[in-house]
């Protein structure tokens, strides 16, 4: 839709009430037994499973991929009673010079590939290549696209080349799914978070994702819960449903349990589903694995018997 800056430009969001409400979703649902394995074999299937490093080989794309295909081990698959090969992540993740790896790793599993693309993770080189950079990721296959903002047109409040610059992006990425990263972490505020998610919906982001996993602060609970407020509202201004996806620092089974419960209690069970909720995470599924595990062992396997993501 057309930039509304009326919409959001005079909201401000009060951090120790969003800080009081982030702390208190723990207390709301506690997920035990059986309920637990179920909520965490679906937080398997909403993992963005992420290789982002320097050092990324078309091998250890490889080897990711076969995990995304097959995160839990078959024998936890049919204890938990479910089909065989059933389980899946949301997608998997990578660089663009990556996608082609990715791509012939999974075929036709039916697991997406989405790439980072603009510039990724600081976003500082010039429109042009950025969009070039979607597009190429486009044509190598890569169906989702995670784009990331410009943080200096937040601190400025130039919500016109914001809007612009994403909306472009938008178009770059054709039939591809887009998922606008804000870097949270680095935007200062949570008015300015707020203000960002805003802007990145109105410019057509199907996700808004909070951070690229290199600031130095990255998923938070209060950052997350106004970034459902975002969505809710753009909802209620539009009609249309956006996802939203935690990235970042998130490695245990807990972590994946309390995003859970807040996009339950915030946004409703549709947004626990992978076509509106991913989780980017390089390595929580050996968590989640070692908790299922458990859950139906009784026994906790020692750490290294998962040694991928
Ligand atoms: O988008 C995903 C993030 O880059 C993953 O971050 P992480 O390595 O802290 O899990």
């Amino acid at each position: 839709m057309p930039l509304d800056a009326d919409a959001f430009a005079r909201v401000a969001v009060n951090t120790s009430a969003a800080e009081r409400r982030a702390a208190s979703l723990g207390g709301r649902r506690s997920v035990k037994k059986a309920w637990q394995a179920a909520w965490l074999v679906r937080a398997i299937q909403c993992i963005d499973l992420t290789t982002l490093a320097g050092d990324d080989t078309e091998a250890r794309v490889a080897r990711l991929c076969a995990k995304a295909r097959n995160p839990l081990r078959p024998d936890l698959v049919e204890a938990l009673g479910l089909e065989p090969g059933s389980v899946k992540t949301g997608a998997v993740c990578v660089y663009p010079a990556m996608v082609p790896a990715a791509v012939a790793a999974l075929g036709d599993c039916g697991v997406p590939v989405a790439s980072v693309a603009t510039g990724f993770p600081a976003g500082l080189v010039p429109l042009k290549q950025r969009l070039a950079e979607i597009e190429y990721a486009v044509s190598a296959g890569a169906s989702e696209i995670d784009i990331v903002i410009s943080r200096s047109l937040v601190f400025k409040a130039d919500w016109r080349q914001l809007h612009d610059e994403i909306t472009a992006m938008r178009s770059a990425c054709g039939k591809a799914h887009m998922k606008a990263i804000l870097a949270t972490g680095e935007l200062a505020t949570l008015t300015n978070v707020y203000h960002a998610s805003m802007v990145a919906l109105m410019a057509g982001a199907d996700f808004i994702k909070t951070s690229t996993g290199k600031e130095s602060v990255n998923a938070t609970l209060p950052v997350s819960l106004v970034m459902c407020r975002a969505i809710r509202d753009y909802r209620r201004l539009s009609g249309f449903s956006a996802g939203f996806k935690p990235a970042g620092g998130l490695k245990t089974a807990k972590d994946a349990l309390s995003w859970l419960v807040l996009m339950k209690e915030e946004l409703g069970t549709d947004w626990t589903e992978p076509e509106r909720f991913r989780i980017g995470a390089s390595s929580l599924l050996a968590d989640i694995e070692r908790q299922i595990e458990h859950s139906v062992t009784g026994r906790y396997s020692a750490a290294e018997r998962h040694a991928m993501a």
